[in-house]
């Protein structure tokens, strides 16, 4: 009342800023925040803008008495949930560190401060912040792993192999595989601090959904993955985690280099006596990626690192069609697609040995013959109905179809861009030709025969040169073992409460890497030309980047790394990265385990762990998602990773998880929604049900699955340029409810080799460093008769010379068939309406998550491997000049029926 009476004289002056906040424009006033991007040159910004990004100035031109206070910011949280209620409230209840904006992750020992200013990721080891590197002044991603023993050590391990292949392997960062930077110990988390990376492949497809990428950046992407794999094969590494998600653009500078992350679910190839680990890991870590999953994986047969091969099959595939090749949702789903899109099923000699083939086949005896390929098999693979019957549940069948089954099919018909001219299409479709070469040899049912890095290496779509007939890669052996380690440092943070098995409140020191350590400095070795050892191969650059040497039989110089032959832990008795291990820790009974082999009893599962309950973290908050029962009595699929941590969390009876897997995880597959968005080119008559697109990406957040359980999507899927306006499509598709798993096996049931004494034999925990050895050589059939073999383990046929035999011959017949049948369908179809390539659907793409794996690594350090000549013909050479030399006339007279001539005009340079 007393404001409304008040008179007007009574009313104070309006505030005015002094000197006006508008004010005429001077061009000679070079503070205001407003004008200075068009003294920068970007004039042309717009107002808003200039004034938004200068909102401090401009709230300080109008009032000089403004300041601004971060602290009086309200916090931004990245981590979610950011109810701090572990670790003296640093953490959430997933053990995830609370990040948010501004934060700082602090290395204490080298004072190195990681200003947190965005968040690029989660998974299943923690969260990737994009952080600010104070001293450095520029920006890195930091993977903060979650506050767990577990996964403590897992990081440990990424960080011994991630370093390992940059130093050793790729000192000169040539062969794309993302660069370590520095590791500590944050508020009890383990730091990883990376290159910043960019977008991942799954990304850079998706706006192009439903179509893929076009031949050229395929080839491009190809080649550079492939040369990661290459020297990830030498080092010993299996990735186990390939996938999309996994590959990140490096450089957005044409061209475009990419590089490889996360090998947080890598291991070491070669080493059996680890293969219940691997298995464990790899069922665990691939269940999130089921499409890429390798059928020896599946039905639980031995692997190595073959299984990277064919993850990389189907990443190709994939970044052709736009979609997973198999998108499956269920195991069973999986190993249908394998057998309808290859015309194949896995040889009966891995169907011998697999553990879970009666899971997936029937034995009938050796009479069944397999329609498509007229071959002859003694395992059928079960009917829905079957597969019911045995498994006392319906298997999972996806709804998405494509219209063509075949490999050759599928590529061969799959759109071509609206925009090309036919003399486009006519090389495109001889490119096509060359990658369902490519893919075939990748997606090769047998591991034996599936390709290596180094032979896909020289495959003509990679190279350029023209397929003329099949590609037949000259045979590899397997290379000698080369004692040699990875050296995992056990206690970056100098008294981590797990390194030293101190409690969780002890403050951590952290130790550091100085900025101008020689960990950090580039190591001036050039890899595949230095150091060696008698009877390996080595590789060398050529223009496809690594080149074989394949030369069992160099005698080159021995050994000549300048880092010696234990250059790792050289280093680190220099000040550097890796102290190598640390025996106290290692000499706690607990600190073996999770992974450990060593404090295992006999019998155990190796998901029990015994917990050192007084002196852990013990979580306060319950998820409920696992109960205190056995592992064996885990409800759900023993390849879920929800099983895996379940397991390991009720084995150690901390009361309650403190991690984020719960029904995201408990869910084998859950499709969510993928309503591809995609929106039919004007005037095409397509009727679509659905258009928003949200692919479901899960996060594991607090006790919730973001799965979209749902499970119902309307999509339709062709590709955005087909050609044929005429083909109306439109997709109703329903995702069948997720597969589950009656029983909870343990290590016995998936890991082949698995076996009490087995444990026994590995109980070393005294051991300080454990030495893996790295089968290194890897030799070439000379075709001429001669090959340098390899006795040893892992490939059985590795070590012999591969003559063509006749399942070799009928092999390549085959192929040759479908490649012929590729290309006249190509030829004769340029233009053909491709809107009906898909049946239905575009699949959710889920399975974020890959789950940790208990791997030991305790110390090692890695020998180099030698340089050989090289033996590999020039790849320059005509096919049939390739051929004739190196298989001599009778063999290249075979091979010669197998190849096509062509006249002379149909024969196409390949574009590239
Ligand atoms: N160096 C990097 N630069 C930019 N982004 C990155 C980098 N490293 C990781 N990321 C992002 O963080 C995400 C998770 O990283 P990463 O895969 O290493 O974690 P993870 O916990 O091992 O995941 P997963 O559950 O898939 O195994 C990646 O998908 C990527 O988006």
């Amino acid at each position: 009342m007393e404001e409304s009476g008040s008179s007007k004289e009574d009313d104070p002056p309006p505030w005015r800023p002094p000197g006006g906040a508008f004010r005429p424009y001077n061009a000679s006033e070079s503070s205001s925040a407003v004008d200075a991007p068009a003294k920068s040159g970007t004039g042309k910004t717009p107002f808003v803008e200039r004034l938004t990004k200068g909102i401090l100035e401009t709230f300080q031109m109008c009032n000089p008495n403004f300041k601004h206070l971060e602290v009086l910011n309200p916090k931004h949280f990245f981590t979610n949930p950011s109810d701090g209620i572990q670790n003296n409230g640093h953490d959430n209840a997933n053990s995830d560190l609370i990040l948010y904006t501004d934060c700082v992750l602090v290395n204490l020992e080298s004072k190195r401060r990681y200003v947190v200013k965005d968040m690029l990721g989660q998974g299943t080891f923690g969260q990737v912040a994009k952080c600010w590197n104070m001293e450095t002044k520029n920006y890195v991603a930091v993977k903060v792993i979650k506050n767990h023993p577990a996964y403590y050590r897992q990081g440990l391990i990424e960080v011994a192999i991630v370093d390992m292949l940059n130093q050793k392997f790729d000192p000169d960062d040539q062969y794309h595989i993302v660069r370590i930077l520095d590791h500590f110990v944050h508020q009890n988390h383990l730091c990883i601090t990376f290159e910043l990376l960019g977008s991942n492949l799954f990304e850079l497809i998706k706006p192009k959904h439903p179509r893929g990428l076009s031949l050229n950046n395929i080839q491009m992407f190809s080649q550079q993955i492939l040369q990661a794999l290459v020297v990830m094969k030498d080092a010993g590494i299996i990735h186990c985690d390939l996938k999309p998600e996994n590959i990140l653009v490096s450089s957005s500078v044409q061209p475009l280099i990419i590089k490889v992350i996360d090998f947080g679910s890598a291991c070491l190839e070669g080493k059996t006596c680890y293969t219940y680990i691997q298995v464990f890991h790899i069922l665990a870590s691939l269940s999130w990626s089921r499409h890429y999953r390798s059928p020896e994986v599946l039905l639980g047969h031995q692997y190595n690192a073959a299984i990277d091969m064919w993850s990389f099959g189907c990443i190709i595939a994939e970044l052709f069609l736009g979609v997973p090749l198999f998108p499956a949702v269920s195991e069973y789903d999986l190993l249908k697609r394998m057998i309808e899109t290859l015309g194949a099923q896995p040889p009966d000699s891995l169907l011998r040995d697999a553990k879970k083939t009666n899971q997936f086949f029937k034995h009938v005896g050796s009479t069944y013959c397999m329609e498509s390929e007229g071959v002859t098999t003694a395992f059928r693979v079960l009917t829905e109905e079957e597969y019911e019957e045995r498994e006392s549940k319906r298997p999972a069948i996806g709804k998405l179809k494509f219209k063509y089954v075949k490999l050759e099919d599928l590529i061969a018909n799959y759109p071509y861009s609206k925009n090309m001219s036919k003399e486009e299409i006519r090389k495109e479709s001889f490119s096509r030709v060359a990658l369902v070469d490519f893919l075939r040899g990748l997606l090769e049912l047998d591991p034996e025969r599936r390709w290596s890095p180094l032979q896909a290496l020289h495959h003509p779509f990679i190279t350029g040169e023209l397929l003329t007939c099949p590609y037949e890669p000259p045979s590899e052996t397997r290379r000698k073992p080369i004692f040699d380690a990875v050296t995992v440092d056990h206690n970056p943070g100098w008294g981590h409460w797990l390194a030293n098995g101190l409690s969780p409140q002890v403050v951590a020191m952290n130790k550091s890497i100085p900025q101008n350590s020689p960990h950090l400095s580039k190591v001036p070795l050039s890899y595949g030309s230095s150091y060696s050892s008698l009877g390996s191969y080595g590789s060398c650059i050529d223009n496809t980047g690594l080149r074989s040497s394949y030369n069992g039989m160099n005698s080159g110089p021995i050994y000549s790394s300048p880092l010696g032959p234990r250059g790792p832990l050289k280093r680190a008795q220099a000040g550097g990265y890796f102290p190598g291990p640390i025996p106290d820790a290692r000499r706690m009974p607990w600190m073996l385990n999770p992974g450990s082999l060593g404090q295992m009893s006999l019998g155990a599962s190796p998901l029990q762990f015994s917990p050192p309950s007084s002196q852990m973290h013990v979580s306060t908050v319950s998820q409920g998602s696992y109960g205190p029962t056995s592992p064996r009595g885990f409800q759900g699929s023993y390849l879920r990773k929800s099983a895996v941590v379940g397991q390991y969390n009720v084995t150690k009876n901390w009361g309650s998880p403190t991690m984020s897997m719960h029904n995201e995880i408990m869910s084998d597959c859950g499709p969510g929604h993928c309503d591809n968005g995609f929106q039919g080119h004007v005037g095409s008559p397509y009727s679509v049900h659905s258009t928003s697109t949200h692919f479901s990406r899960r996060q594991p957040e607090g006790g919730d699955s973001s799965l979209s359980s749902g499970a119902s999507t309307s999509y339709r899927s062709f590709p955005e340029d087909s050609h044929d306006e005429n083909a109306p499509h439109t997709l109703d598709v329903s995702y069948d409810k997720l597969e589950g798993s009656s029983s909870a096996p343990g290590p016995a049931d998936w890991d082949p080799n698995y076996s009490d004494d087995y444990l026994l034999q590995e109980d070393n925990s005294e051991v300080n460093s454990l030495c893996f050895s790295f089968s290194n050589d890897m030799q070439l059939g000379n075709h001429t008769g001669t090959t340098i073999t390899t006795p040893g383990a892992g490939r059985a046929d590795y070590g012999q010379q591969q003559p063509y035999t006749n399942s070799n011959l009928t092999s390549l017949n085959q192929r040759a068939e479908n490649l012929l049948q590729a290309y006249s369908f190509g030829g004769s179809n340029l233009c053909t309406a491709h809107s009906q390539y898909f049946q239905p659907i575009l699949p959710d793409r889920f399975g974020q998550q890959s789950v940790q794996w208990f791997g030991l690594v305790d110390s090692a350090s890695m020998h180099g491997h030698q340089i050989g000549q090289q033996a590999w013909p020039n790849h320059n050479m005509a096919y049939s000049d390739f051929f004739h030399q190196s298989y001599g006339a009778e063999q290249w007279h075979v091979l010669g029926r197998n190849c096509w001539t062509f006249h002379s005009n149909d024969v196409t340079p390949n574009p590239w």
